[in-house]
C-alpha cells in the first residue's frame, strides 16, 4: 500500500495536484503521499453521489441492495489479509487487534444493516373520516440523499463502515472523508465497491485535511443532505456550524473521558483483565476507553498493583509479530500531546505508578510514536489528566467509599460516552448503570458489542444513536402517505 493515495470519485480513482505525506507511526518513515481534495474535487464527488441517487442505485429494490451489501462483506472477507495489512500500516496497531476486532467488524457492519433494512416494518395507522370511508396512513422510508461521512484515525475501518453500511443499506450515496492519518482502508474499500458492482457514484472517497481543506469543503457543501461524523468534540462543533447552513441533519460520535467503576465484590481477575483492555487496547486510542478508574477502597492497593503488572507486561514492537501486544500512537504529533499530559501529571503532583515516558525501542523503531502505558494515583479530580480526554494509554486511579460518591465522581465531566462497572451485586450494577450519565454502559465487560443496540454518547459525547434500527432514524426520512379511501 505504499505510493500515492488517490480519491475515488464516480467509480474512478483520480489524482489531485496537492499532496501531503503519510509517516509511519512505527518509525516516522515517509511511507506514502495522499492527494488532498480541492473544492472542485469535493464538488465532483458530491455531484456523482447526487447523480447516483437518480441512477440504477436509486431504482434498486431493497432485496437487490441487500444482495450487494452481502457481496461487499464477502469481498472484504476474501481480501481480509490486505485490509489487515493496510490498516496495520496506517496505525501501527497489532495484527491481533486487526484480525480479531477491527477488520471483521468492517464486514459485519455491512451484513447487520442489510439484515435490518430487510426486516424493518413500516408503521400504518387507519383512521376514521366524517364520510365513514376512512383513510390509511402509511409511513414509508426514503433515503436522505448524499451523506458526508467524516472519520477519525483510531479505528478507521470499523468506524467508517459503521456509517457507510447503514447509509448504503438505506439507499443513500456517500462521500467519505477518511482521516488524513489513515487513508488506506477507505481506499481499498473503493476497489471492493467497484469489483462487486456497486454503481458509480454511490461510494466516493475524498482525501484531505479538516479545516480549510477537504473536510470543511465537504461538510459545507450545499448538496450534502446529512453529515455523520466521529471525532473530537470541538470538531463536532465546527461541523455543526457548517451543517446549520442549509439546515442539514448531523449524527455525532464524539470524545469521552470514561470512568471505570470497580466495586470490592467484583471478580477481581476479570475486573483487572477488563480495565487493562479498556485502558490500553489500541494504545488507549479508543473513544470508549477508560482514563478514570474508581476502585472501592478495600481492594484499591491490590488493584493498583495488579494493573501495574499488566501495564508493564505489554510487549511493544513490530505489529506483524504474534509476540507484539502493544503498538505506537498514531503520529509524532499525538505522541507530543500525550507526553505533554504525562509531564502535566508529574507537575501536578501525581504518583506515577508506572510509565510516564517513552519505552526503549530497538534502533529501527526508536523514531516512532511510542509512549509507555502509564498509571497515576493521588491526583485531585481537578487535575488536567483527570479532566481532559488524552486519548492515550493512561489512566488515573482513585479510591472511593460509597456508591453515591462514585456516581458523583463518574458524572463530574462534560463528556458522557461510556462506562464500565465491575460488581457481582446485580442490584447495585443496575442502580449505578441507571445513574451514570452516559450512552453506553457495560457491566462486567467492556466493548462487548451487539450491533443491534443503540450506540452513542450523552452530554458532549455525541448527538443521536447509531446501530440496528436506530441508524435508520438518521439515514432515512419517514414520509407519511395518507390515503383517503
Ligand atoms: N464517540 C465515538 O464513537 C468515537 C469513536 C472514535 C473516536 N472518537 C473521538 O475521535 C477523536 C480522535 O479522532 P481524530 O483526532 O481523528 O478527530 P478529529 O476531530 O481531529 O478528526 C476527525 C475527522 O474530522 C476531520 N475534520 C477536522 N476538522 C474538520 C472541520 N473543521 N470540518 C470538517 N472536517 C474536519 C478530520 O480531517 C478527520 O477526518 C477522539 O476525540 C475520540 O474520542 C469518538
Ligand atoms: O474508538 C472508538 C470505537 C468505537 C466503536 C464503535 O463505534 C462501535 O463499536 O460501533
Amino acid at each position: 500500500m505504499t505510493g500515492l493515495y488517490r480519491h475515488f470519485i464516480n467509480g474512478e480513482f483520480v489524482e489531485s495536484e496537492e499532496r501531503f505525506p503519510k509517516y509511519s507511526p512505527l518509525n516516522n518513515a515517509h511511507i506514502a503521499d495522499i492527494c488532498e481534495a480541492s473544492k472542485a474535487d469535493v464538488d465532483a464527488a458530491v455531484k456523482a453521489a447526487k447523480a447516483a441517487m437518480k441512477g440504477p442505485w436509486g431504482r434498486m429494490t431493497v432485496e437487490q441492495r441487500v444482495a450487494k451489501l452481502y457481496a461487499v462483506a464477502d469481498e472484504i472477507t476474501r481480501r481480509f489479509d490486505e485490509f489487515v495489512a493496510a490498516e496495520m500500516q496506517d496505525t501501527g496497531q497489532t495484527k491481533h487487534v486487526m484480525e480479531h476486532v477491527f477488520i471483521p467488524r468492517g464486514a459485519a457492519n455491512f451484513k447487520i444493516f442489510a439484515d435490518v433494512i430487510k426486516n424493518v416494518p413500516t408503521e400504518t395507522f387507519e383512521m376514521a373520516t366524517p364520510d365513514g370511508r376512512g383513510a390509511i396512513n402509511s409511513a414509508i422510508r426514503i433515503p436522505k440523499g448524499v451523506i458526508a461521512v467524516v472519520c477519525p484515525w483510531n479505528a478507521p475501518f470499523l468506524l467508517m463502515t459503521w456509517k457507510v453500511g447503514p447509509a448504503l443499506a438505506c439507499g443513500n450515496a456517500v462521500v467519505v472523508k477518511p482521516s488524513e492519518e489513515t487513508p488506506a482502508t477507505a481506499t481499498l474499500l473503493a476497489e471492493v465497491m467497484r469489483d462487486v458492482g456497486i454503481p458509480d457514484g454511490v461510494y466516493n472517497v475524498v482525501h484531505g485535511l479538516g479545516p480549510n481543506s477537504t473536510g470543511e469543503f465537504l461538510t459545507s457543501h450545499k448538496d450534502v443532505d446529512a453529515i455523520t461524523f466521529t471525532g473530537e468534540t470541538q470538531t463536532g462543533a465546527a461541523i455543526m456550524a457548517a451543517a446549520a447552513k442549509g439546515i442539514r441533519d448531523v449524527s455525532f460520535e464524539l470524545g469521552g473521558k470514561n470512568a471505570g467503576i470497580v466495586f470490592a465484590d467484583c471478580d477481581f481477575d476479570k475486573a483487572i483483565e477488563g480495565i487493562t483492555r479498556s485502558a490500553f487496547l489500541n494504545t488507549g486510542q479508543v473513544c470508549l476507553g477508560t482514563e478514570r478508574v474508581y476502585v472501592e477502597r478495600p481492594i484499591f492497593d491490590r488493584f493498583v498493583a495488579a494493573l501495574k503488572d499488566k501495564a508493564e507486561a505489554f510487549v511493544p514492537g513490530n505489529p506483524a509479530l504474534d509476540s507484539t501486544t502493544y503498538g505506537p500512537l498514531i503520529s509524532k504529533e499525538h505522541q507530543s500531546k500525550v507526553l505533554s499530559y504525562y509531564q502535566k501529571a508529574a507537575d501536578e503532583g501525581a504518583t506515577i505508578v508506572t510509565g510516564g515516558g517513552v519505552p526503549d525501542m530497538p534502533a529501527e523503531l526508536a523514531s516512532g510514536a511510542w509512549v509507555q502505558p502509564t498509571i497515576w494515583t493521588d491526583l485531585p479530580e481537578t487535575a488536567s489528566v483527570v479532566q481532559d480526554e488524552i486519548f492515550g494509554p493512561c489512566c488515573h486511579i482513585r479510591p472511593f467509599d460509597t456508591e453515591e460518591e462514585v456516581i458523583e465522581l463518574a458524572n463530574a465531566t462534560d463528556y458522557g460516552l461510556s462506562t464500565t462497572i465491575w460488581t457481582n451485586d446485580i442490584g447495585r450494577a443496575h442502580r449505578v448503570a441507571g445513574s451514570v450519565e452516559v450512552g453506553i454502559t457495560w457491566v462486567n465487560s467492556w466493548f462487548l458489542r451487539d450491533l443491534r443496540t443503540p450506540f452513542g454518547g450523552s452530554k458532549r459525547s455525541g448527538i443521536g444513536r447509531e446501530g440496528g434500527v436506530h441508524s435508520l432514524e438518521f439515514y432515512t426520512e419517514l414520509r407519511n402517505v395518507c390515503i383517503k379511501l
